[in-house]
């Protein structure tokens, strides 16, 4: 595997849940730098791929390394060099928006934690939120701090698991921007999502998962030029993903 150019590289990738095959065997090559839109049907397999790549679940077999780490030899270090925000951001609640990245920057062992913390809220736009509890924070609120939580320790890769779900759209706006922001500084991102619009707008590539199998991979380009219309991804993703899965 190349990795020094890749961020994520899997060979047969695999998970099962008993019987059932979650994940196909996935072999999957995203570069460093890169914005990657990971797309599918509910149930797809999308949160499970993302669960496997950050050591959260082992996988049934296949290896992967991100960010240059080994999937199986080396998780330590890879934990270290990845960010993750999940569909549903775990935060104390009883705890303020400072407390809680002071917190997990300590956990990260990050040595200028208290700046950094400092640092992060500036660049997210929520210093205002600094000393409020959490609890009392909307879903788009706790959305940010949970991104500033997963950015403290300044990873090389960032996975982002349906990030824009019940934001409003100034939220959506205000996360591509963070999210470019961020790429321009060299991160690399992984996003699952539904939206398709974010995704020809921010992506530089793109993953079609079906039933737990990469039905597409190609960069944005491909698929702007195969396809050649504004409408372009719809396109693409009604062809490869059945129609009943679309409305499932
Ligand atoms: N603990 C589990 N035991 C058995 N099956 C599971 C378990 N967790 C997930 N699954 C199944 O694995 C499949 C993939 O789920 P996953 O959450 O990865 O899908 P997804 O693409 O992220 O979906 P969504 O877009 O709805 O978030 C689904 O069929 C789901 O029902």
């Amino acid at each position: 595997m190349q990795t020094d150019t890749l961020a994520v590289s899997t060979r047969g990738l695999t998970l099962r849940y008993g019987d059932f095959t979650a994940l196909q065997p996935l072999d999957l090559d995203i570069g460093r730098g890169e914005i990657f839109g990971f797309l599918g049907h509910n149930g797809a397999g999308k949160t499970t791929t993302i669960r496997l790549l950050t050591t959260l679940m082992e996988p049934s077999g296949g290896t992967a390394s991100v960010a240059g780490c080994d999937l199986a030899h080396n998780r330590i270090a890879l934990r270290r060099a990845i960010g993750y925000l999940p569909e549903n951001v775990r935060l104390y609640d009883t705890l303020t928006t400072r407390e809680n990245l002071r917190f997990f920057a300590a956990l990260s062992r990050i040595e200028d934690a208290r700046d950094r913390v400092e640092e992060v809220m500036e660049f997210l736009g929520i210093t205002d939120l600094a000393d409020r509890r959490i609890a009392t924070f909307s879903k788009g609120m706790r959305q940010r701090v949970g991104l500033a939580q997963a950015i403290v320790h300044r990873p090389q890769v960032l996975f982002l698991d349906e990030p824009t779900s019940g934001l409003d759209p100034m939220g959506v706006r205000q996360l591509r921007e963070v999210l470019e922001r961020l790429n321009a500084q060299g991160m690399t991102i992984f996003m699952n999502t539904h939206l398709l619009s974010e995704v020809a707008r921010s992506c530089s590539s793109i993953g079609v998962l079906s039933h737990g199998q990469l039905v597409f991979h190609d960069t944005i380009e491909t698929v702007n030029a195969r396809y050649g219309s504004e409408e372009a991804l719809e396109e693409l993703y009604l062809s490869v993903v059945p129609d009943r899965e679309v409305a499932a």
